[in-house]
């Protein structure tokens, strides 16, 4: 779609590093009609190249600032009804109790329909410029999801969940032929809708080891080799989920090595909540380069265990976060970050300090480190020349005026003495959506708060 050339004017933040928060004021940045980063002044008088002398301009004054666009690296967009609903369940009851009866119905378009409309609108609502969804087993509707995601412009990740045993009757594939055929078919209408992937991609989706027979997880892995796509799956998430692994796979070294053997651990391989890797099995997914989801809200809900992503960190694994709903409560990586923090502040309760992480490094897992989980880096993540254009305004409200609560929406307590940093942290730990008031994918805008004009 054909687009305007725009300037954005104003405070920009966003991750150099997994440490390093850059706060540029009074840049400019320049989006072309491709929804790609033109040009960067920071900061100081706008040094336009020619030819963008009359172009809209998007100013932001005040405690309002550009930032990247959130990647949500691991979502249940079937599950979304759910979020919030699950009493005081661990993982394997919760599936049977909730989630397979919910997913069930997605043969049912009109439910899937509202659902995905719904969970789509929400996150772009909430930052999320990237997801990574799994949808259901079901063919239309988890077509249905990509159409969704391309109409409503979310760039996005579309797996169809494959499942051939330990799941319910009523809810599973009939064969490894059928799940392959099934996936297949997914891909194909992706491929019929966009091409060449720009926005929305397949990705390769066993549902986790458990649920799949040797022979489904092996033609996957064949899958991936042939078509070079994305692969997300769960690991070691549970103690019951890893023993139930161990006594499915007895000829297997570890839960990272059945996803090996057949193939499906490779640089393209998302793997969520990786909560109680063994060393060795931390080796083997550095040495494959495939990707982690810490997924905090949902390792805290069900009960799942303390990822240490310090540790995993320090060993060189590659980190975004994921909102894991309905495992997870909430689908808004704002929150998801600010529980990254407080999981990581009770590891260091038992752990030391060491293991904190700081407001820069939760951005950071969420921003940058998320998109290189989905390998976009060079695209997405972060404000640089030639990457897309997939960004937030961040608006805190105005500094406190009187000893009055005022009653608009969204403002933080701002007192005006506050660094940027400040207010950066207090957006994290006490701000939510009502904080977003414009989101942009490739250049489109996909979202706008009431009341907030560009
Ligand atoms: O958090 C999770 N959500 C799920 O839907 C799921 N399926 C297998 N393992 C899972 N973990």
């Amino acid at each position: 779609m054909a687009l305007e050339r725009r300037k954005f004017v104003g405070t920009f933040i966003h991750s150099k590093s997994l440490t390093d928060l850059e706060i540029c004021e009074e840049a400019t940045i320049g989006v072309d009609e491709h929804g790609k980063i033109a040009y960067i002044t920071r900061p100081g008088p706008d040094k336009a190249p020619d030819g963008w002398d009359s172009v809209h301009t998007i100013k932001l004054e005040g405690n309002k600032f550009f930032f990247p666009g959130f990647i949500d690296t691991h979502i249940h967009a079937s599950q979304y009804p759910n979020a919030g609903v699950f009493g005081k369940s661990t993982l394997l009851d919760w599936l049977n109790t909730y989630t397979f009866p919910l997913e069930s119905s997605f043969s049912d378009t009109a439910i899937a329909s509202k659902v995905y409309n719904r969970v789509v609108a929400r996150t772009l609502s909430q930052g999320t410029t990237t997801a990574c969804y799994y949808a259901t087993t079901h063919v239309p509707a988890t077509n249905l999801l990509a159409d969704i995601c391309l109409k409503r412009g979310q760039r996005a990740f579309v797996g169809r969940v494959c499942m051939d045993r330990m799941s319910p009757e009523y809810y599973q594939d009939e064969s490894t032929e059928s799940a392959i055929a099934d996936t297949r078919s997914c891909i194909s209408h992706i491929r019929s809708i966009d091409p060449s992937f720009d926005l929305i991609s397949p990705v390769i989706t066993p549902r986790f080891a458990p649920s799949c027979h040797t022979a489904t997880l092996a033609a996957l892995g064949a899958l991936q080799k042939e078509t070079n796509l994305p692969v997300q799956t769960h690991i070691s998430e549970n103690t019951s989920e890893i023993a139930l692994v161990a006594e499915l796979f007895p000829e297997a070294d570890s839960y990272a090595h059945v996803y090996d053997t057949a193939g499906l651990l490779t640089p393209k391989t998302i793997l969520a909540h990786a909560v109680h890797l063994s060393p060795t099995e931390r080796q083997l997914i550095k040495s494959r380069d495939a990707k982690i989801s810490h997924c905090p809200a949902s390792n805290t809900a069900i009960t799942s265990g303390r990822a240490k992503v310090r540790e995993l960190l320090d060993e060189g694994l590659t980190i975004g976060l994921g909102t894991d709903v309905s495992g997870g409560h909430t689908s808004s990586m704002l929150s998801e970050a600010r529980e990254a923090l407080f999981v990581s502040r009770h590891v260091a309760m038992t752990d030391g300090d060491e293991a904190k992480l700081a407001v820069e490094e939760a951005l950071y897992l969420a921003t940058r480190g998320g998109a290189k989980v989905v390998g976009l880096e060079s695209k997405i993540g972060g404000f640089e020349m030639g990457m897309d254009w997939d960004a937030q305004v961040v608006g805190l409200g105005d500094t406190v005026g009187t000893d009055e609560i005022d009653q608009s929406e969204g403002l933080l307590e701002i007192f005006g003495k506050e660094t940027w940093e400040e207010k950066v942290a207090k957006w994290v730990y006490t701000g939510d959506d009502r904080n977003t008031l414009a989101v942009w994918v490739k250049g489109r805008l996909v979202h706008k708060r009431n009341g907030f004009t560009i």
